[in-house]
């Protein structure tokens, strides 16, 4: 189970969509897909809705789709905004599970199914230039991510880092490697 947890408009998405499609028998769980609905999302007092804590995703079905995967790795499918995602296959047994997502370590039946754990993370000007050029349902309203997202990517990465120990950071640098070896 290899995991790929980082901060927004990392790249995670990116890297884990050219690993699955690298590494047969090798399936895909991303974390964006178990938001709950705007309705159920809860506003702060600055009116900002909550989307970067993980009460703002369904992290049980999640699980369910992580155990499901695991207990039958053959059956499991991908797709994600990125599109169909499809499952080469090979007769080793051998097989991967690939979860990416900006929240993993937060909880924790989730943080300890994990083999290996990449975490992916961008300098500040360059994840608001990222995220600046990306449309969230429903958008970034003004300000937000100096008010909320960025101070919440802080605060988590503080908690894991006091957590996690076995954890490798993959620095911009090295995911361009990465990401042009795999391509
Ligand atoms: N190695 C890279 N170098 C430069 N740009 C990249 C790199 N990897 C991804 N990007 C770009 O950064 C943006 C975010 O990428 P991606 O969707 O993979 O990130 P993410 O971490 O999954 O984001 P989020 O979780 O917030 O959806 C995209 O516009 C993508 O094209
Ligand atoms: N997918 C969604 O429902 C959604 C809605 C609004 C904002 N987001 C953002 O996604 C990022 C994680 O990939 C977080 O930073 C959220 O703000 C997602």
């Amino acid at each position: 189970l290899d995991s790929f947890p980082g901060v927004t408009n990392g790249g995670k998405t990116t890297l884990a969509n050219r690993l699955k499609k690298s590494l047969p028998n090798s399936s895909l769980i991303c974390q964006d897909d178990y938001f709950k609905s705007e309705a159920e999302v809860e506003t702060d007092e600055r009116g900002f809705k909550m989307y970067d804590v993980l009460e703002a995703l369904n992290m049980e079905d999640m699980m369910t789709a992580v155990h499901k995967c695991i207990k039958h790795p053959n059956e499991a499918e991908t797709s994600n905004r990125m599109g169909k995602v499809f499952q080469r296959k090979s007769e080793d047994g051998i097989y991967f599970l690939i979860i990416e997502g900006f929240l993993l370590y937060s909880y924790k039946p989730l943080s300890s199914v994990f083999t290996r754990r990449y975490f992916l993370t961008v300098p500040y000007e360059e994840c608001k230039k990222r995220r600046s050029s990306r449309v969230y349902v429903p958008p970034d309203p003004p300000g937000y991510f100096d008010g909320h997202v960025w101070p919440m990517y802080l605060k988590h990465k503080d908690e894991m880092e006091e957590t996690e120990r076995e954890i490798v950071k993959i620095l911009p640098f090295y995911q361009r490697i990465i990401n042009g070896s795999l391509s």
